[in-house]
């Protein structure tokens, strides 16, 4: 009897909408599903997959450049191949696009692929409660991306209050009125909906784009990809961070910067302490790591934006090393951010 398909889920949403706390929350929360997952980075370093790392069994990670850029289908299919297979024994993959990929090329990847195992399984696109109106003013593509999905993650909306809630959904449904449109704290969602998510059996009302025209359509090079705009800076260092310093840094951030991401080691007393950190626009926040998470031992992050003065950048993150002993309640500083 043949093998059944892996349905393969593509989750994309611009930069820091949520799509790392989608996948890690579907990765704790697999009711007994098998998920093969793909992560792909925009930076030389490839925090997300740190991020997903310890939780999952079979990844395959791309980072330094854009999945959706591939220019024909083999390299997602050599992806694909290793996660996908007659051995397999999957029952959903997950494909984490970059926050600045094209969801209509990651379709055209997964769809257009000659591996038998799999079918595409959806665009489920996650979008930032808070950064939607002004992420879309200045790119009108996150407009398409909407318009593309199979299922819209309305998340973070505990950072916004009720009648803003209905402003974007009023939004999203006008740009997508046939997707399912569901709001969520911390991508918490319930899996059984995107797992379950139907295969398109082909053109539908209100669709905007047939999978033939996403298939074959030949203007990809013509058209502006959202990376065109943004570059990665990353920074890397063994020495541990003056906490005060660097959340000024976090506050006075250089000219264009939109998204930092990482882990930092900071200094204050006699510890030496790890956190993620996330910046989302002038949003920060610092995340303890748990007891046993395999963290980098030293600072490394990527600090993504458009026109950056990368030396700048990494002068300015190099200016954050503690050079002398850093008193205990420097700590304050980022305890301002964390989450409880
Ligand atoms: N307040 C709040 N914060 C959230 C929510 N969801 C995610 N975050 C935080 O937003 C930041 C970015 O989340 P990620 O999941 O890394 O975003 P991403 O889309 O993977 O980011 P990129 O890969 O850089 O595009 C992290 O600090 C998350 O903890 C939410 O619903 N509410």
């Amino acid at each position: 009897m043949a093998k059944k398909q892996i349905p393969v889920l593509v989750v994309a949403g611009f930069l820091g909408a949520g799509k790392t706390t989608l996948l890690n929350h579907l990765l704790r929360n697999t009711r007994g599903a098998r998920i093969g997952v793909i992560v792909n980075d925009f930076g030389s370093v490839d925090i997300d997959s740190m991020m997903v790392a310890g939780q999952v069994d079979s990844m395959v990670s791309l980072s330094n450049g854009c999945l959706c850029c591939a220019v024909d289908v083999s390299d997602m299919d050599a992806m694909l191949d290793r996660l996908a297979n007659r051995s397999s024994d999957l029952d959903v993959i997950v494909v984490e696009a970059s926050g600045l990929a094209e969801p209509r090329n990651m379709i055209r990847l997964v769809a257009g692929s000659e591996n038998p195992f799999v079918t595409y399984g959806g665009l489920v696109l996650v979008v930032d409660a808070v950064e939607f109106e002004v992420s879309r003013a200045r790119h009108p593509e996150i407009e398409q991306h909407v318009a593309l999905a199979d299922l819209v993650l309305l998340n973070k909306t505990d950072r916004i209050d009720s009648d803003a809630h209905d402003d974007l959904l009023g939004a999203v449904c006008g740009l997508n009125p046939r997707a399912a449109v569901v709001s969520t704290e911390h991508a918490r969602i319930d899996p059984a909906l995107l797992f379950d998510i139907p295969e398109r059996p082909g053109p539908q009302p209100g669709e905007q784009l047939t999978l033939d025209q996403l298939l074959y359509s030949d203007d990809d090079h013509d058209h502006p990809h959202l990376h065109d705009d943004y570059e990665a800076v990353t920074f890397e260092t063994q020495d541990a961070l003056h906490p005060r310093v660097l959340v000024d840094f976090l506050e006075n951030q250089p000219a264009g910067v939109f998204r930092i991401k990482g882990y930092v080691r900071v200094a204050a007393g006699l510890r030496v302490s790890t956190y993620r950190l996330h910046t989302v626009g002038d949003h920060i926040r610092f995340e303890p790591v748990s007891r046993g998470e395999k963290v980098p031992d030293c600072t490394t992050l990527v600090v993504i934006g458009t026109d950056l003065d990368a030396d700048a950048v990494r002068e300015r993150l190099a200016g954050c090393v503690a050079t002398e002993p850093v008193s205990g309640d420097a700590m304050y500083a980022v305890h301002r951010f964390t989450a409880r």
